[in-house]
């Protein structure tokens, strides 16, 4: 039996974030485009002898107790499959934190990964994200990784073929942002949605361009109405030449995507002469993802 395991929890980004309506439970109905990029936290997980669940985070900021996600990840499974050993969980924060790139979610969804090995529960991915739902909107996603369509409020995942290999900058901009706050406060009746088809039809056939044109998210007027310097990122990306501009989930991380390495260290450089969090990283398809899972 291993008695411990590393997993990498990657970031994702939404390429199209639609909202069609808001549920009677509160939650959005929505269609996204989703993909994971190669920036991730590291979770080690260690058994221990006794019944107890220990977590422990490089960034003192990110609660290590029940609050955190890869917590509830690992009492979730053991409460259900009546595990009576505990685990040390020990999270290394390279994701920044509230960005609109399911940092939290993927803990969890990395968590249920990694205790599905050690604890040998032989669950499938569909199993753990089925569990990932109980948690967060975004799990269900991150136990996947890769690219897809979600839709309900996120957790009904139809996995599609990668986009052509690119860079990817994220800029962000040092806020915090409630995810909950944002949909609280967007207008349904509103919205100009984006051709949600056309992107997975773009992806599918690798269309780099098209995929730079249909990038769209509902969600970036209410983020861009309450932090206009988030507005002012993504109109810098723009000028200093990146293909693709846009937030990422609910904000405030704004992502471009950046075909020729040639031009990548302009954009960079120009964003990190006044945005502290830049990253130049690349998009992960689902077969580095299916040969790297559990390495770090
Ligand atoms: C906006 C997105 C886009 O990928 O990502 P982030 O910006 O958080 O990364 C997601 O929809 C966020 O998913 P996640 O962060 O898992 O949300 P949850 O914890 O399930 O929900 C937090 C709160 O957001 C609102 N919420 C979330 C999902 C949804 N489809 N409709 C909603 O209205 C609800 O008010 C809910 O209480
Ligand atoms: N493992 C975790 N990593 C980061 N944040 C976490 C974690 N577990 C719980 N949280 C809480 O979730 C909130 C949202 O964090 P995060 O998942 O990074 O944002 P987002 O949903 O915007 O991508 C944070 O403010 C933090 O308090």
């Amino acid at each position: 039996m291993e008695l411990k395991i590393s997993v990498k929890a990657p970031a994702k980004i939404n390429l199209s974030l639609d909202v069609l309506r808001k549920r009677e439970d509160g939650y959005h109905e929505v269609e996204m485009v989703m993909t994971t990029v190669d920036l991730a936290d590291r979770i080690d997980l260690v058994h221990l002898e006794t019944d107890q669940i220990i977590v422990d985070v490089s960034e003192g900021f990110v609660p290590n107790d029940e609050r955190n996600l890869a917590y509830q990840a690992a009492k979730i499974l053991k409460e259900r499959y009546n595990i009576n050993k505990g685990v040390s969980i020990y999270i290394t924060k390279r994701i920044p934190v509230a960005a609109g790139l399911a940092g939290g979610s993927s803990d969890a969804a990395a968590t249920l990964r990694g205790l599905n090995e050690l604890w040998q529960l032989n669950l499938s991915l569909d199993e753990l994200a089925s569990i990932g739902t109980e948690i967060g909107s975004d799990v269900a996603f991150c136990v996947y990784g890769g690219t897809a369509l979600a839709t309900g409020r996120g957790e009904i995942i139809e996995r599609i073929p990668s986009p052509p290999p690119c860079w990817v900058v994220l800029a962000k901009p040092p806020i915090g942002v409630s995810t909950a706050e944002v949909y609280g406060k967007l207008k349904v009746d509103q919205i100009t949605h984006p051709d949600t088809k056309a992107m997975v039809k773009a992806i599918e056939e690798k269309n780099f361009t098209e995929i730079c044109s249909l990038l769209h998210n509902v969600l970036e007027d209410v983020t861009f109405k309450a932090y206009p310097e988030v507005k002012h990122i993504k109109a810098q990306m723009e000028r200093f030449g990146a293909d693709g501009v846009l937030m990422s989930g609910s904000g405030p991380t704004v992502f471009g995507l950046v075909l020729k390495e040639s031009r990548l260290n302009r954009i960079y450089n120009g964003l990190r002469g006044f945005c502290s969090n830049v990253y130049a990283v690349r998009l992960i398809s689902q077969q580095h993802l299916d040969k790297n899972r559990t390495k770090v």
